[in-house]
């Protein structure tokens, strides 16, 4: 095993439900430092694919390996911390009690006062477990995830039932831990969160990873641009034929039409003299994450040619 051996090494992996196929052939590799959302609908695998990479549960097909082991082992060494949706810290001792009590269970620990720290707990580490806010109970299931000194930390939807604030400080911390080179995996419904706080975003849908990369890679998988304008009383059969164009919405008098070269869509616009009421607008992040996860039912009434647009998302921005 040598440095490069990366954190995270999901290949061809497998976990079928007697109903469903939760995850369906995910190949993922996290290098060591980077920072990764895992980004889907509810349901869309998010949770049994944390679940493989822990070894709280074996695939069915395919394998799972972190820092060139396996999970089970990755764990026992210390190497791996999680934070998972469920479970409330036991309650009758102090922040700074229950910190120390994990640590113990590790061959390298963390400092106690380092992951109070890095978690933002100094100031309640002697306050009782249950007298504190919800936001910060988080951040105390944040310390146990860091008491084993991890290199990898995983936390499954980690700011789920936090307020603004709450979030705020949480992304902080993880900031923090992840600088010092460490390598953190999360689990989010919220695409603000990815993108603010990750370096690349997996998007995940029916169990398979549909969109890998950056979010700015994300916004020009889903299609680019949304060229939008007034019919004018003109019928909208030609729309589809003009360059560029991959899908086609048409709400009363407005035409949508989404674009992978709003150019060359604009000048045939322009060239038809079908320019009134003309706007062009990039996508947003948000319009990206779903026309990526779009299911056959949100496309029902698009005239266009691609799967990845939904018309629902179309419809809104017109
Ligand atoms: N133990 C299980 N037995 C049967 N089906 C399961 C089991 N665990 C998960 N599933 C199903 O597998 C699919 C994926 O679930 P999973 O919890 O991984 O999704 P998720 O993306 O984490 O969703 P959420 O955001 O709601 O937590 C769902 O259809 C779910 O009902």
């Amino acid at each position: 095993m040598t440095k490069t051996t990366p954190a995270v090494d999901l290949s061809a992996v497998v976990r079928a439900f007697p109903s469903v196929r939760a995850v369906d052939g995910i190949d993922l590799t996290i290098e060591r430092g980077e920072t990764v959302a895992l980004l889907g609908r509810n349901g869309a695998g998010k949770s049994t694919t944390i679940s493989l990479l822990l070894g709280l549960d074996e695939p069915d097909e395919g394998a799972v390996r972190l820092f060139g082991t396996t999970p089970e082992l990755a764990v026992r060494k210390g190497q791996v911390g999680a934070m998972l949706q469920d479970g409330r810290p036991i309650s009758r001792v102090t922040v700074r009690e229950l910190v120390t009590f994990v640590g113990r269970a590790y061959p390298k620990p963390m400092p106690v006062a380092e992951a109070l720290a890095l978690a933002g707990l100094a100031e309640v580490a002697d306050r009782r477990v249950d007298r504190l806010s919800g936001g910060q109970v988080q951040r105390v299931r944040f310390a146990l995830a860091l008491a084993g000194n991890p290199e990898l930390i995983v936390l499954d939807e980690p700011t789920a039932a936090l307020d603004v604030e709450a979030r705020r400080t949480f992304w902080e911390s993880m900031r923090g831990y992840a600088r010092r080179g460490n390598t953190v995996l999360f689990s989010t419904h919220y695409l603000q969160e990815a993108d603010a706080n990750a370096d690349r975003i997996v998007v995940i849908d029916r169990g398979r990873i549909v969109a890998d990369g950056s979010a700015q890679d994300l916004k020009r998988r889903a299609g680019g641009t949304l060229v939008s304008f007034d019919l004018a009383g003109r019928d909208s059969g030609w729309l589809d034929t003009l360059p560029g164009v991959t899908a086609v919405e048409i709400r009363g008098e407005r035409a949508g039409l989404r674009s992978e070269d709003s150019d060359a869509t604009v000048m045939a616009l322009a060239g038809r003299g079908a320019i009134r009421g003309l706007r062009v607008e990039g996508t947003s992040l948000e319009s990206a994450f779903l026309a990526l996860t779009a299911g056959e039912d949100a496309i029902a009434e698009t005239t266009g040619t691609t799967r990845l647009t939904a018309a629902t998302d179309l419809m809104e921005s017109l």
